[in-house]
């Protein structure tokens, strides 16, 4: 008999009418001869309203009560949907997430699933029960209660349907599918109905609050398909797969991150271990690092910006300036009122041209660009957040997001799962189930790095640059923009060695235009990417990564930073060195 797990979100249970609808969908499910697990997530904005309580208590509530009370939350839907499903006349049990014997770490308020039990789910549906467990949460070795991160119900839903080996997946919440772009933020936003794993898993990290970013790096990792639908009415939705909507498209979403703060550090010694020591600091704060950016040092000093939540400013702020006597640095600087506009898309890796025309569309709206960073499969930049909305929009039109490819399928593929046939394989795997895979370390020795200092910073630098390069059919491959010291702009990006003296010429020509205080060519430089599912979720990898290097002597020059991918470019008579103390540092989480 085929197993379906269904999920239903705040939205689609905020009221008892609704909580009915969604039993009756279950039922329906179960009707048609399927067993079904419902993953249950808080009512409405509950889980808000308990935070709220939380801190009229207490500024600093303490981790292990916060989780005690948000499990509460959950905890209430599946008692009221179980006793929906009751008065509609099918059999239904409802189960905690210590009760489901969902184990986790005691990483309270942010714990990760350590191993799932199976039996009694599987019971209480061979009984013809549906079973409804509470999203969100579990349970530690010592029996804490925990939870597993805002938005963590669609995580406990995608990790049931991996150990159950479920056929199906279903996501159900207030939109109809995964849009083009948030389409509370725009109304051209387009759905889609197929989206890959790995552009849900950067739109999601973005900020895309229809999937949470760990559930679809499960889902990528046991390969679960996702079918993300409508609670409020019938029709299919988008199927979260391996493959994107369309094959010829470069950019298949945008999104964007209102709340965030920058913060640079000017001057510090281009030396290595620097930027292990200023992440370390940062990340013993738990605090997460988005946009990491540090661009080609002068006069033996470097800057390096990076992005934070605009509310965990301060602490980052402090834990920088704890560190001030290892890091040296001259001067930190912040702006609070930034945001990120991101673009997304597999296509991307493959197509040229991408970066200049965000830039171009950005230039075009006298949108200023502060920061970029890029990886395979996006872009983002840090704009002024007066001016996220209209650069949202500017990107989404520019890319024709709100237009149909023509390659897109036509309806909704019906994806079936590659089956786990060994029972015990799946529970051995589900050990490691959260751990983080590296799946390449790759050293690229084929670029030159170009670097324009000290740019007076205004709309359309970054597009000028670009379009020149791209005009004598260089491929740029990494970009990145920081801020300089008294704002002004310092760009750097890498290019095929061969391409290298004639990319210099034109960034010479470009440079003196714009007023470049300074242009660099880097002629001999190594790029080292290590790639693989959960970087994000595992800050150590950056701080693992830069560790490696500094105890290796090797200096980081250049970083740039993506959900899959962290790539850092060394001297290039070092990149060999650099990948062997790589491969070492991550052996024990390296695929083969
Ligand atoms: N690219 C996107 N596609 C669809 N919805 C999105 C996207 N980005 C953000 N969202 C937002 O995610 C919301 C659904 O997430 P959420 O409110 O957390 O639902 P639930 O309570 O069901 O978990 C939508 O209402 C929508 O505004
Ligand atoms: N209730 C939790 C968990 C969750 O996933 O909720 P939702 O499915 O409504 O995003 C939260 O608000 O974070």
């Amino acid at each position: 008999m085929s197993l379906i797990v269904q999920k239903f979100g705040g939205t689609s249970v905020a009221d008892c009418e609704k909580i009915v609808a969604a039993a009756r969908k279950a039922i329906r499910a179960q009707k048609q001869g399927h067993q079904v697990v419902m993953v249950v997530s808080a009512m409405g904005k509950n889980t808000d309203v308990l935070v709220d309580l939380a801190r009229q208590i207490n500024d600093h509530p303490p981790a292990r009560e916060m989780d005690m009370l948000l499990s509460t939350g959950e905890q209430v839907s599946v008692a009221l949907m179980a006793m929906a499903i009751h008065s509609l006349g099918a059999k239904a049990v409802s189960l905690t997430g210590a009760q489901i014997g969902i184990k986790t770490d005691s990483t309270h308020t942010k714990a990760r699933i350590i191993s799932i039990e199976t039996e009694r789910v599987k019971e209480l549906l061979d009984a013809g029960n549906i079973v409804i467990a509470a999203g969100f949460q579990g349970i530690d070795e010592n029996l804490n209660i925990t939870t597993l991160g805002r938005g963590g119900s669609d995580t406990t839903a995608v990790a049931l349907a991996a150990v159950l080996d479920a056929d199906a997946c279903e996501i159900y919440t207030d939109v109809d599918g995964v849009y083009t772009t948030d389409p509370r933020l725009l109304a051209e936003a387009r759905r889609v109905l197929q989206i890959s794993y790995d552009e849900m898993l950067e739109l999601a990290s973005l900020g895309a609050g229809v999937m949470h970013s760990r559930s679809v790096e499960f889902a990528k990792k046991f390969g679960v398909p996702i079918h993300v639908r409508s609670s409020f009415s019938d029709i299919t939705g988008t199927m979260i797969v391996d493959q994107p909507e369309s094959n010829t498209r470069p950019v298949g979403g945008a999104a964007m991150t209102k709340n965030e703060a920058r913060v640079t550090i000017e001057g510090v010694p281009d030396v290595p271990g620097i930027s292990h020591e200023l992440f370390h600091s940062i990340a013993s704060k738990a605090i997460s690092v988005d946009m990491i950016v540090q661009d080609i040092g002068a006069d033996g000093r470097a800057n390096i910006s990076f992005t934070v939540p605009r509310d965990e400013l301060e602490q980052t702020l402090d834990a920088v300036r704890s560190a001030s006597d290892i890091l040296k640095y001259e001067n930190v600087r912040h702006d609070e009122e930034v945001s990120k506009i991101s673009v997304v898309g597999l296509g991307m890796a493959e197509q040229s041209g991408v970066a200049d025309k965000m830039f171009r569309v950005l230039a075009d709206n006298k949108i200023n660009i502060q920061m970029i960073t890029t990886s395979e499969i996006k872009i983002s930049v840090l704009v002024a957040r007066e001016d996220a909305q209209r650069a949202l929009a500017a990107v989404h039109s520019g890319f024709l997001l709100d237009v149909t490819p023509d390659d897109a399928p036509e309806s909704v593929a019906a994806v079936s799962r590659e089956r786990e046939h060994d029972a015990a394989e799946v529970v051995s795997r589900l050990r490691t189930m959260e751990d983080l895979t590296i799946d390449s370390i790759v050293l690229d020795d084929s670029q030159s790095v170009i670097a324009l200092r000290r740019v007076p910073d205004h709309p359309g630098i970054a597009a000028r640059v670009f379009e020149a390069i791209a005009a004598e059919g260089i491929l740029v491959d990494m970009i990145v923009q920081n801020v300089g010291r008294g704002d002004a702009a310092n760009l750097s990006l890498t290019v095929p060695k061969s391409d290298s003296e004639q990319a210099l010429v034109v960034a010479k020509r470009i440079g003196d235009e714009l007023g470049a205080e300074e242009i660099l060519c880097k002629a001999d430089a190594a790029k080292l990417s290590v790639s693989g599912i959960g970087l994000r979720s595992h800050t150590g990898v950056g701080i693992r990564m830069f560790r490696a290097l500094s105890d290796a002597g090797i200096n980081v020059e250049l970083i740039n930073t993506s959900e899959v991918m962290v790539n850092v470019i060394v001297e290039g008579k070092q990149g060999q060195a650099g990948l062997d103390v790589l491969n070492k540092a991550f052996a024990d989480v390296l695929l083969d």
